[in-house]
């Protein structure tokens, strides 16, 4: 099995690890797109059953193609990275080729995390601001990136999140973090969002390693693979 090395690198591994990445960040891009188009249009009715059937047809396409689930699959494969480039590529919030991830984007400089991310119309919760449940979900990435600064990786023992303002969409938000304690396996951070340099959101985060380290997550158990969203077709 390949090394499971650098589960938190981000900036550094910007670029692709092979070609098959770069093209699936391109199709994500595209579904990203695709996205923001369907929730900010009205074409007709039956433009739209074309376009659910044309985009049926793809997914079926795609499906056909040999399938891994799971990043640990992915990287047993030895031919798609290490844990950190998988993850690059398929975290939910900041993978180039998840679509589901705005993405987030996150670097450290000195004692501080830095990260920038951008949410475009379809994270809409208040008229004309990023869901609060996103904001949260944002933090969890960032956070959970920045207590790389401690080097004792873990998993969120609680996120406490503040909204002092809504966050803007369609507006480049800046993120900062630093820890504030360390105390054996516990790492003790604050986190802010900022839009236009006004402090819309923060939080107080604690991160556990766990009692085994991280590499102990592999052994759980896995969960089922076969995913058969419903379809508009069958009249979900
Ligand atoms: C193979 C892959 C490897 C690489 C993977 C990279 C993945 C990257 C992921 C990045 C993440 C992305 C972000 C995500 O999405 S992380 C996903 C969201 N988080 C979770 O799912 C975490 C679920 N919880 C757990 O797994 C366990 O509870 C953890 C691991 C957190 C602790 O379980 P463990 O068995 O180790 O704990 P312990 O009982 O020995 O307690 C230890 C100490 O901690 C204190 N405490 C415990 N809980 C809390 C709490 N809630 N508030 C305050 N304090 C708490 C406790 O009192 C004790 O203190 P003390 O008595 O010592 O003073």
């Amino acid at each position: 099995m390949t090394e499971l090395k650098n589960p938190f690198a981000s900036e550094e591994i910007t670029a692709p690890f092979n070609e098959e990445w770069q093209a699936k960040r391109r199709v994500a891009a595209a579904v990203r797109l695709l996205t923001e188009v369907l929730v900010t249009s009205s074409p007709d009715t039956s433009k739209m059953h074309d376009i659910a059937e044309q985009l049926e047809n793809t997914a079926s396409d795609f499906a056909s193609s040999p399938r891994v689930y799971g990043r640990l699959d992915w990287i047993e494969s030895g031919q798609h990275g290490s844990f950190g480039q998988v993850s690059h590529e398929l975290n939910p919030l900041a993978g180039y080729s998840n679509p589901l991830a705005p993405p987030v984007t996150t670097r450290i400089e000195g004692d501080m995390a830095i990260g920038r991310c951008f949410c475009g119309w379809a994270y809409e919760g208040p008229p004309g601001s990023v869901h609060g449940g996103y904001v949260a979900a944002i933090f969890d990435q960032f956070m959970g990136f920045a207590q790389k600064l401690g080097k004792r990786p873990g998993m969120t023992g609680y996120l406490n999140v503040s909204y002092h303002h809504r966050t803007p969409l369609t507006t480049d938000l800046h993120l900062e973090a630093r820890i504030t304690k360390q105390e054996g396996r516990k790492t003790f951070m604050e986190g802010k969002m900022f839009a236009h340099d006004e402090l819309t959101a923060s939080c107080e985060a604690l991160f556990i390693e766990p009692r085994k380290g991280m590499y102990a997550l592999k052994q759980q158990a896995r969960p089922e693979e076969v995913f058969s969203p419903p379809t508009a077709r069958s009249g979900a």
